[in-house]
């Protein structure tokens, strides 16, 4: 930690409000500063946070945190709140084992009223507290605070139909950077873009004031009118007005003369309903290399301060994503039906590959995962062949679309499910756990994992050929591990899994990218002179019947392995087995899976330890299952 002037001295908001404003410019370059610093050592997001510096002094020292609720959405803008908020300490160790969430985490801190990761939450969870609020007669101030791109997603829009229409106090600060993770798309931010050039009032202080003071002064009906009138010809702020919401704005998110001002009027306000305020902010502030970066350092590894030169991951194999990008861009080449859709992750699911070859092809929905699902269904029904490609996390959001638009309708949508299994830093919220199990239990659907990046190229040419149901392909966050490519002409028959080698006593179904793992605990039991089966089963819908029933039957023993949760592929081959009655004569069956717990994060190998997922742990719990050490738990209550 640096010598600063004031942030040494600042650990809680409370510290901070007993400061002049005419410091609080010094307290943030501080806290930029600091940010900067972390960030440089543990990566991580960086943009978001810098440009809501002058924001978050702002907030604290306006409002009474944490009795009021200040609530960001997202939460990967929050690196300056915690800095202000108890957590300077530990700034240093965001994202690690046992560090700080790299978002807001209510077991985290008093300060994070509300838990995020996942975009568009904010006014939902903000209004339950302004009911709640009000219901037990607490006054206090309910603040949410969300991104452009955030509020382009289905969630924010149902949150303001429904907070437009209550009489409920909360104030909604809209931070326009122009940016989601990629530039932002759609109608709203042409719409916002609007508003922000037919702004007059930046210069014009005493509209400023006229503007701000209507918050507190009681007006005669004409005035009131006229005061309205005024307000809505300087700001234009009609859409969110027409929603039921006070809207002030834009306002300059980087001035602080302006920013109190107009806290401290929406805080004092007797304005019995939503207010939102419009603050216009610049993603990347303050630090030059992200200000010019064309992500304005969205999300960065450990970087150099002075040059602002990111390390790059120690290898130069292509990620899985590169991989499925370059393969379905040689099938769009051949095949006009091919279509890509995104929900605001170009870069990170590579469809910005495939849209610089495809622009027309390639369709960014914005955050609106659900929407981008149905979306895909309908252009299914018109015969394209539509690959939507959200991470594993992401598509939770959209299972009834998954169900309902596209699997009851048996529709061929290609899912590419990126960021499978553990991700490492992002943590419990980002982890890809649940996919398999969710879709699995679906008719019409097919399911693979590929457990290399061969593998993967196979399964995408196999997905060209699916014309008549939906599938999907589930694959890790990072880098292949080196297998040659295959041509994409090279299919697999669909539902047959693979032997990667043949033994007598122990079968390992594996399914996913964990094969490399049993691949060496197979190794470590070979010297232990236990000879073992592995299955690379590819398929969690539909099993490899025929291959899994003959491998039970010759084996003594047999574990599946899998990246997910409880009732995945290990689930449906257990009931398999019990349904032909394997179990009846003996055989010795295990699952291993993602225990019944989120996994907090880590780097991914720590988190695969505390699943109990890595080789050593593979082979130990063979070795303990034929030598009968596991022992039987009985929980007395
Ligand atoms: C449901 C969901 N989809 C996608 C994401 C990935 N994501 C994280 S931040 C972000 C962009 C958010 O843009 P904005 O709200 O404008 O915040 P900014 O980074 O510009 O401050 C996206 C798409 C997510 N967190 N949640
Ligand atoms: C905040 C958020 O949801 C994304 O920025 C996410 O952290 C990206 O993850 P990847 O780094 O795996 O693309
Ligand atoms: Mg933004």
């Amino acid at each position: 930690m640096q010598d600063y002037k004031f942030l040494k001295n600042i650990n809680f908001p409370s510290d901070l409000r007993k400061l002049s404003e005419n410091n609080l410019q010094e307290v943030s370059n501080e806290v930029r500063k600091e940010m900067i610093d972390a960030v440089s050592e543990t990566g991580g997001h960086l943009g978001a946070g810098l440009g809501v510096v002058e924001l978050t002094v702002a907030l604290h020292y306006v409002f009474d945190t944490p009795n009021d609720r200040l609530i960001w959405d997202v939460g990967h803008q929050t690196y300056p709140h915690k800095i202000l908020t108890g957590r300077k300490s530990k700034i240093k160790t965001l994202r690690q084992g046992n560090g700080l969430s790299g978002f807001t985490k209510r077991s985290e801190s008093e300060y994070d009223p509300f838990g995020a990761a996942h975009s568009s939450t904010s006014i939902s969870s903000a209004l339950g507290m302004a009911e709640a609020s009000k219901l037990s007669n607490k006054l206090n101030n309910i603040i949410a605070v969300i991104g452009d791109g955030a509020i382009s997603a289905g969630m924010a829009y149902e949150a303001m139909n429904n907070a437009g229409a209550s009489k409920t106090k909360m104030i909604v600060i809209l931070n326009d950077n122009d940016m989601s993770i990629a530039k932002p798309v759609g109608a709203m931010r042409t719409y916002l873009a609007k508003l922000l050039t037919g702004k007059i009032y930046f210069s014009l202080r005493e509209t400023f004031r006229l503007i701000t003071s209507a918050f507190s002064k009681r007006f005669s009906a004409k005035a009131g009118k006229a005061e309205d009138f005024l307000r809505s010809a300087v700001t234009g702020g009609t859409l969110f007005n027409s929603l039921g919401f006070y809207y002030v704005g834009p306002i300059d998110g980087h001035d602080l003369s302006t920013l109190i001002p107009i806290l401290k009027n929406a805080r004092d306000s007797k304005h019995q309903g939503p207010i939102m305020i419009h603050v216009k902010t610049q993603k990347g502030k303050g630090y030059s290399y992200a200000e010019k970066a064309s992500d304005h350092y969205h999300g960065v590894s450990k970087f150099n301060v002075i040059t602002g030169e990111q390390v790059k991951s120690g290898t130069n194999l292509p990620t899985y994503t590169k991989v499925f990008a370059n393969t379905l861009v040689k099938h769009a080449e051949r095949d006009s039906k091919v279509v890509g859709i995104t929900a605001a992750m170009p870069g990170g699911t590579g469809m910005d590959i495939f849209a610089k070859d495809f622009p027309k092809r390639t369709f960014d929905v914005g955050i609106a995962e659900q929407h981008g699902v149905t979306f895909a269904a309908g252009l299914a029904t018109e015969g394209y062949k539509p690959y939507v490609a959200i991470y594993s996390t992401f598509l939770q959001r959209a299972y009834d679309q998954v169900v309902h638009d596209v699997a009851i309708q048996s529709l061929p949508v290609r899912f590419i499910i990126d960021r499978a299994g553990l991700v490492g830093a992002d943590g419990s919220t980002h982890a890809g756990s649940f996919d398999i199990t969710y879709l699995s239990t679906l008719p019409n659907f097919i399911v693979m994992a590929p457990s290399d990046e061969s593998e993967l190229v196979k399964m995408i040419n196999t997905s060209m050929i699916i014309n008549d149901k939906p599938c999907a392909i589930r694959y890790p966050r990072g880098n292949g591990i080196g297998m040659e490519l295959p041509s994409i002409d090279e299919k697999i028959e669909i539902g047959k899994g693979k032997i990667i080698q043949e033994g007598k006593q122990v079968c390992i179904l594996s399914i996913g990218t964990r094969l490399e793992e049993c691949k060496i605990a197979a190794t470590e039991l070979k010297n232990k002179g236990i000879e073992s089966t592995i299955v690379d089963a590819r398929f969690a819908k539909p099993l490899d019947q025929e291959l899994i029933l003959k491998c039970a039957r010759e084996h003594e023993v047999m574990i599946t392995v899998e990246e997910g949760s409880i009732g995945g592929f290990g689930s449906h081959v257990e009931n398999l087995l019990s349904e032909k009655g394997i179990f009846d004569k003996g055989l010795k069956f295990r699952t291993m899976i993602l225990p019944d717990i989120f996994i907090e994060q880590d780097s991914p190998k720590k988190m695969y330890d505390v699943a109990g997922l890595n080789a050593s742990q593979i082979s130990k719990k063979i070795l303990d299952i034929l030598f009968t050490k596991e022992s039987i738990k009985v929980v007395k209550n």
